[in-house]
């Protein structure tokens, strides 16, 4: 059996990839501390709990598992929080990252596949983006994850070590099946946000910033689902143990949709007329990311079952409902 060793397992978008990992019949092993993941929404394989940051620990845990690749999805994740924070951010994604990388070198494990994010492109001028335009990160999370891209570029020159990082856009929806979904209660993301009130867990949600330089005045997003962009993990680790060379692919469907577009498709989908208050603009948003999916299409053969706004509310709501 092919042996995954999966950091931030236990979270969001891990979870679905694990689970994807397992149906497939990977033999799965998540290493989490648990500080934002769920252990319940590990469906497959075993779950040891421990920290990136403790390298004497991960080291132990993949030298005991000897994988055939690795999936780092640990990481902090929210862009206003590392506007704030910063040192946290840096300290988790970057050294964080960089421990993940040396406990691999250890035990000879040479496949890597990395959760990067749009936040690398930074306010780009152009659009779609595509993955040879130049980062330029403006959100201390965003450089977090370009500085390990750089890593992971210079380490892959100087040692048997390939590597695929997924810049992902905006992930959305929960596993269409309802047996797991975003789980976190402080949750930050729009279509959680949406749904959440819709069900009457938070009395109002806000709609940071209309005074943009889109078509309504809200920040436009690509918003992919969850099920889609774990499809895009497996193929890049077939793709890996094929031996497919060291690459970067945006996973997005290359279609925008404004806060005030996802709102009322919101309201649309529950069937919620839930209250809205509009707010001044959060620190580090840039005002539009979308991507061109061009490369990981090609390139993997990634076929995106799930690009509809609609069905990607549908199931983040379907999730809430039954975790209430
Ligand atoms: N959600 C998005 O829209 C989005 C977009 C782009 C990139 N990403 C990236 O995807 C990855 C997963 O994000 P998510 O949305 O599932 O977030 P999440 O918070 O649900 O998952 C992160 C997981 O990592 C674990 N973790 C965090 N720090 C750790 C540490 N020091 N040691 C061990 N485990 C640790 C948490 O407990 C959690 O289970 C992250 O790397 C994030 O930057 C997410
Ligand atoms: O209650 C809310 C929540 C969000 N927004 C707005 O909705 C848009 C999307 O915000 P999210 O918080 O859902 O997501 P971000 O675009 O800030 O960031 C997400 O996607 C990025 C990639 O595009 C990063 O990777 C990051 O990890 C991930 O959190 C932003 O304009 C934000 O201001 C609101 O108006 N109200």
């Amino acid at each position: 059996m092919t042996k995954i060793f999966v950091t931030g397992g236990a979270g969001y978008i891990g979870s679905h990839v694990v689970k994807l990992l397992g149906q497939k019949g990977y033999e799965v092993m998540v290493y989490d501390n648990l500080s934002t993941g769920n252990q319940d929404s590990v469906l497959y394989g075993k779950l040891m709990k421990g920290d990136i940051l403790d390298f004497e620990s991960i080291k132990t845990a993949m030298a005991d598992f000897q994988p055939d690749a690795v999936m780092h999805f640990a990481a902090k994740i929210i862009v206003p929080e590392s506007v704030a924070e910063p040192l946290k951010y840096y300290e988790n994604n970057v050294y964080g990252a960089v421990n993940v990388i040396k406990a691999m070198k250890e035990c000879k494990a040479d496949k890597f596949i990395f959760s990067s994010t749009a936040a690398v492109y930074g306010e780009p001028k152009e659009m779609p983006l595509s993955e040879d335009m130049p980062l330029s990160p403006v959100n201390p999370y965003g450089r977090s994850k370009a500085m390990v891209e750089r890593v992971l570029e210079d380490f892959s020159k100087a040692r048997d070590f390939r590597y695929v990082s997924l810049r992902y856009f905006n992930v959305a929806g929960a596993d269409p099946e309802g047996r797991i979904g975003e789980t976190k209660k402080d949750a930050t993301h729009l279509i959680t946000m949406c749904v959440r009130t819709a069900c009457g867990k938070r009395d109002k949600m806000y709609v940071y910033g209309t005074d943009y330089p889109t078509p309504d005045g809200t920040c436009i997003r690509d918003y992919i689902h969850v099920m889609d962009l774990a499809d895009a993990h497996v193929l890049a680790l077939e793709y890996l143990l094929e031996g497919g060379k060291g690459d970067v692919f945006n996973c997005g469907y290359g279609q925008g949709y404004s806060v005030q577009q996802v709102v009322d498709a919101a309201k649309r989908v529950t069937g919620v007329g839930f209250p809205v208050e509009y707010a001044p603009r959060r620190p580090g948003d840039p005002p539009e990311l979308v991507a061109d999916s061009t490369k990981i299409k090609q390139k993997l053969g990634w076929k995106p079952k799930y690009n509809d706004l609609g069905f990607i509310i549908k199931t983040a709501w379907e999730w809430e409902k039954k975790i209430l």
